[in-house]
């Protein structure tokens, strides 16, 4: 049954994201933060239309392009020394030497609607996603309520979503203990839209979204690889007599070593012998790698071919242990921020590919269990807000280390498409999806609070100096107006 089960699931990934994106709502951006509807969908009510640059990257590099848009595809990609002409029913978007890159695509966001709108939401997460560059958003099935475990509670989820959306956004849905061996749940859930399931291995920080060990994601995966569809693992493994964070609960240096290398390389490990037990291959995808120690049995697992895929944060590529202040819990993540050898030993996982992806992991909360006066670190909330942020700094950081608009276009565009299977995305080709972002690379970003669309100005990128500021974000040939024409 394996055959059609496939081909149907992904004609449903398909669907599911046309019925969503057929329920957007589009705006206009302005810079003083309001909201303003578009009489009609579109580009300045055009569905046809140009955009040029010197620096169009496209599979074949990165070329000075003119890319062709009708109907919110791609039509062509033609490499030209000079921006055509406006023509009366054809205009010209001529972006000079700023860098147009396939959108980037977020596999890891937790917008936590429906339950827990008051920490962020459809609306605000996908408009900051529009200005950060993102013009797909995959959303986490846990801190909404309820998590996304059963089919009801993907039903509320798309619900939730109807008419808030500004980027396209799909869904992963949960694996836990309750949903695992129940394949009939799994499949309905596949069968719904879900680009596939994530687990964890530590307690998630939600009641509702307990954790899996070995035989509960064989469980599962037993279920999956005949969908060949990707399991995502949140990979930390706590001893059961894991003992209570020891120290000055303000220290970060207490917070990290109450989370140490070895949950994470114990978790790793179960990960690749589940991936080399189960026929066929399954489809393992490791969230937010931390802990660099772990790459060179993640290149080894890769070299014997399994199909395991990694992705990495720009927490972990930007900021350092050594210099995150104590008490500042705007830093509270899990895993967690190690050290600055630890992110030169990251970005080199990158640059090899052995670190595939890298998304936000965005996990905002309220600003009160954030608990920023006391800066407590065991008890605010573990999560960082940075989805607007994510691909610029990415950019910003990755340029000092000699990183490539190729490279960039990969870790946030191409492999993330490949992993959540989205077809007709992450690339700047002939009938791809027109998807874009316009980046000046050597712009500051505006990190101010006006500037950061979440719901909630608390995040550790607020006030940084980066470079690489968004422009112009196209979702599907819809304008997304972030940086207003006249300061372009
Ligand atoms: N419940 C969460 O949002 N958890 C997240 N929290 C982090 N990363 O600190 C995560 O993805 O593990
Ligand atoms: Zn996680
Ligand atoms: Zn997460």
């Amino acid at each position: 049954m394996s055959q059609p089960l496939v081909a149907s699931s992904q004609l449903h990934i398909r669907m599911a994201l046309l019925v969503i994106c057929a329920a957007y709502v589009f705006y206009r951006l302005n810079k003083a933060g309001g909201q303003e509807r578009l009489p009609e969908c579109g580009l300045l009510g055009a569905t046809k239309f140009v955009v040029y640059s010197k620096n169009v990257v496209t599979p074949k590099g990165v070329q000075a392009a003119a890319v062709s848009i009708m109907n919110g595809k791609i039509t062509q990609v033609k490499p030209a020394k000079k921006a055509p002409r406006s023509k009366r029913r054809m205009m010209v978007l001529d972006y000079g030497d700023k860098a147009i890159l396939p959108g980037g695509i977020d596999l890891h966001a937790h917008l936590n609607e429906p339950g827990r709108a008051d920490w962020e939401g459809f609306v605000t997460g996908t408009q900051a996603a529009a200005a950060g560059g993102i013009t797909t958003v995959v959303d986490m099935p846990l801190n909404s309520f309820p998590t996304t475990t059963t089919l009801e509670a993907f039903d509320m989820k798309l619900e939730a979503a109807d008419g808030k959306l500004y980027v396209d956004t799909a869904f992963w849905a949960g694996l836990v203990p309750e949903n695992a061996g129940n394949h009939s749940v799994l499949e309905a859930l596949l069968a719904k839209g879900a680009v596939g399931f994530k687990a964890f291995m530590s307690p998630s920080g939600i009641n509702d979204f307990p954790n899996s060990n070995k035989t509960v994601l064989r469980q599962g995966l037993e279920y999956l690889v005949k969908n060949d569809v990707p399991l995502m693992v949140h990979a930390e493994d706590p001893p059961l007599d894991a003992p209570a964070p020891e120290g000055d609960p303000r220290s970060y240096l207490a917070y990290m070593s109450s989370r140490p290398r070895e949950w994470e390389k114990r978790a790793i490990k179960q990960l690749i012998e589940l991936a080399e037990e189960l026929q066929p291959a399954p489809r393992i995808h490791i969230a937010h790698l931390s802990d660099a120690d772990n790459l060179p049995i993640l290149a080894e697992a890769k070299a014997r071919g399994l199909q395991i895929t990694v992705e990495t944060c720009p927490h972990y590529l930007m900021f350092a242990a050594e210099e995150i202040p104590d008490g500042s819990t705007l830093f509270k993540c899990a895993p967690p921020i190690r050290e600055a050898e630890n992110r030169e030993r990251l970005w080199a996982g990158l640059e090899e590919g052995v670190i595939d992806v890298v998304s936000s992991d965005h996990s905002p909360s309220t600003p009160e269990l954030k608990l920023l006066e006391e800066g407590d670190f065991q008890k605010a909330w573990g999560g960082i807000s940075g989805l607007q942020m994510g691909l610029s700094a990415t950019w910003s950081e990755g340029v000092k280390r000699n990183a490539t608009l190729e490279k960039l276009a990969q870790w946030w565009s191409t492999l993330p498409a490949q992993i959540a299977q989205l077809p007709e995305k992450g690339l700047i080709k002939k009938g791809y999806d027109a998807d874009l972002v316009v980046l000046d690379l050597e712009e500051p970003v505006d990190t101010s609070e006006e500037a950061y669309r979440h719901k909630h100005k608390v995040s550790p990128y607020l006030g940084l100096e980066m470079y690489g500021q968004v422009h112009a974000t196209f979702v599907r040939g819809y304008q997304m107006l972030v940086v207003p024409a006249e300061n372009w």
